[in-house]
């Protein structure tokens, strides 16, 4: 049988082939975007690939993307994102996404909205009929109130839980917040949840990414399907 970890890499691989010279390109976060990092790294340093510059959607990518001798640079330092490679923990059949099991989701968004293309690469695992079916929700908030936040969300339905780090201590993003994982359930309009997380002041941002993606790899034991959008 084959891995979870070869899958990922398959997925990867199969992206990986989109990036061309002279490309901008997002570097998403997890397990399953850091083989896609490596990979870049690897072909760089080959020779097989040139001229390519970096934006890491979070502190861990970055960390691997310089190990790996990728060039890196900021949002704010270029135009746009040519092609953005990333994971996601759920995917439904709209290429609708919930991100953000590794707290990245705020830069990764900002990041694939940048982006003129962006691949997500997953193993078969990850596809499901809903959203909020195999995953949980992740939601980003202030610490101010982050209590009446989680209150608020429970009030539409499910439960919530402040991610907490394996010492007991709160998990912070990147950015310094809190995030709330909640287990909503399946979630029949992602757009209209999206919308009205959006609204709501103390939560940052959410883990829906609605018709952000537009070229899916799902690896699976028959080898990678491409899917676009
Ligand atoms: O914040 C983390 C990101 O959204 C990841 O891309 C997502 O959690 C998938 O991670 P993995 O590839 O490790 O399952």
């Amino acid at each position: 049988m084959t891995s979870v970890e070869t899958l990922k890499a398959m997925a990867a691989a199969a992206a990986v082939a989109l990036v061309q010279p002279g490309m901008v390109i997002g570097l998403g976060f997890g397990s399953t975007a850091a083989h896609a990092t490596r990979l870049i790294g690897e072909r760089l340093a080959s020779g097989a690939l040139r001229d390519i510059v970096g934006v890491p959607c979070a502190e861990g990518t970055a960390t691997l993307a310089r190990e790996m001798g990728i060039p890196l640079t900021t949002l704010d330092e270029v135009n746009a994102v040519d092609l953005t490679i990333d994971g996601a923990d759920e995917v439904d059949p709209q290429m609708a996404l919930i991100k953000g099991g590794g707290g990245a989701l705020l830069r990764e968004k900002m990041v694939a909205q940048a982006s003129r293309r962006v691949a997500i690469i997953v193993d078969e695992s990850k596809l499901s009929p809903a959203l909020g079916t195999r995953f949980y929700l992740p939601i980003e908030v202030v610490d101010f109130g982050y209590r009446a936040t989680a209150r608020w969300l429970e009030a539409q339905g499910g439960s919530v839980r402040l991610r907490v780090r394996t010492d007991g201590q709160p998990f912070r993003t990147d950015q310094g917040n809190l995030i709330l994982d909640w287990a909503c359930g399946p979630i029949t309009d992602p757009a209209a949840l999206a919308a009205r997380l959006a609204a709501r002041a103390g939560i940052v941002e959410h883990g829906l990414f609605v018709g952000l993606a537009t070229d899916l790899f799902v690896a699976g034991a028959s080898g990678v399907r491409h899917l676009t959008r």
